[in-house]
Parts: C-alpha cells; sequence; structure tokens
C-alpha cells in the first residue's frame, strides 16, 4: 500500500519560503500540498496562484493543491498553468461537481474531491470511480495546528470500503493534525497520503520528520 507524506506549506515561514521548498526537495516527501484559501470558503486567507507559479519553478515534488475556495472552476485553468499536479476541490463548494471533475482532468491534472469533517464518506459513490484522490479532513479547514477528531478513523475505513470496490487506485489523503501518533493510525485505517504542517515545520529537523512519517 502506498504511503505517502505531502508536507503543508501552510505552517512554513514565508519570509523564507524558498529555503522551506529546498527543505521539501531534500527530503523523502511525496508532494508539496498547498492551502489555497480565499476567506469565503473558509474564515482565512493565505496565498493563491502567483506564490504556486513561483514556487513551481524550483520546486522539484509535484504539487498539491488544495482549493479551500467558492467557485473552484473559475480557476481550474489558471492553478492547473501554474503548476498544479492534484488539484482538490470541495464537495461542499460544488454544486456541479462531474463538470468539475471533468474540467480538471481536461488540464491534465489529477482530480480530487475533498470532504469536510461533517460530510459523509457515502456522498461519493457515484463520482469514486472518476477521481484519483479524496482528501479527508480531519480538522475544520482554515487554520494550521488544531487538534485532530478522532472521527476521521472510521471515515478512511470507510472510503477505503469505497475505493476497493469501484476504484481502488484512488488514493486517501488526510489532513489536519498528523503527528506519529495519528499519522500510525490512519496509515493502519487505510490513508495513503498524509498531509503535515506544523508537525513538520515546527520541528527541528523536517528531513528526519518527513522521513519518519513515512516508516510509520
Ligand atoms: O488544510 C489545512 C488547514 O485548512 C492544513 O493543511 C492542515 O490543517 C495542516 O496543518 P496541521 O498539520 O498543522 O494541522
Amino acid at each position: 500500500m502506498k504511503r505517502l507524506i505531502a508536507p503543508s506549506i501552510l505552517s512554513a515561514d514565508f519570509n523564507r519560503l524558498g529555503e522551506a521548498i529546498q527543505t521539501i526537495n531534500q527530503s523523502e516527501a511525496d508532494f508539496i500540498h498547498f492551502d489555497v484559501m480565499d476567506g469565503v470558503f473558509v474564515p482565512n486567507i493565505s496565498f493563491g496562484i502567483p506564490v504556486i507559479k513561483d514556487v513551481n519553478k524550483i520546486a522539484e515534488k509535484p504539487l498539491d493543491v488544495h482549493l479551500m475556495i467558492v467557485n473552484p472552476d473559475k480557476f481550474i485553468v489558471p492553478f492547473a498553468k501554474a503548476g498544479a499536479s492534484y488539484l482538490t476541490v470541495h464537495y461542499e463548494a460544488c454544486p456541479h461537481l462531474h463538470r468539475t471533475i471533468q474540467s480538471i482532468k481536461e488540464q491534465n491534472v489529477k482530480a480530487s474531491v475533498c470532504l469536510n469533517p461533517h460530510t459523509p464518506v457515502w456522498l461519493l459513490e457515484d463520482i469514486i470511480a472518476e477521481l484519483d484522490m479524496v482528501l479527508l479532513m480531519s480538522v475544520n479547514p482554515g487554520f494550521g495546528g488544531q487538534k485532530f477528531i478522532e472521527n476521521t478513523y472510521k471515515k478512511v475505513a470507510q472510503l477505503k470500503e469505497l475505493t476497493e470496490r469501484f476504484n481502488p487506485d484512488c488514493l486517501i489523503e488526510v489532513d489536519g493534525g498528523v503527528n506519529y501518533e495519528t499519522g500510525k493510525k490512519l496509515f493502519e485505517a487505510g490513508a495513503n497520503v498524509l498531509v503535515a504542517g506544523s508537525f513538520v515545520f515546527n520541528a527541528e529537523n523536517s528531513i528526519e520528520t518527513i522521513k519518519n512519517l513515512k516508516l510509520l
């Protein structure tokens, strides 16, 4: 089973963003995770297309871009052009999710859907076959450094059942409150990709922390 790590630059020191990207480049991380927030879908604003475009010039890992925004359809082409390898949209922000997923795929970008902590996994039954990845939020989106929501383990197991039935290649990603303890249980429950922000960037040795997370 794939066990991948996606450090989230939300917790990096933006004054030294280039150094944070080089750290990820040198590490065993599999993706670089970007949390794009619009201040409408979530109660915070982070960064957007110009930052991702510039990071893409030096990034040596695929860019995993999580859009916490309303109307994501409007921005699929610009984020694809900025260098996104994966684009994740929120189930809760997409009234025409099937169309949104097709638009992402038309850009030759991997398509992913995110569920907030309160959104049940079974709602994906009729779209799962189209997806490259599902992202389960294990905190309410908007801020790094929050406490992990325990109900997520159950959701990972439910999602694993769904992917095994309809799309075994679909990756299961989890984001929020990931550390050695939660990360180990998430991998055991069936997660493939762990997003880690504060645990990686607040660590004394980020490269070592990423390596240890992969070995859980
Ligand atoms: O999506 C996010 C917030 O909306 C962050 O990626 C997530 O919370 C990771 O941060 P941490 O690892 O510090 O919990």
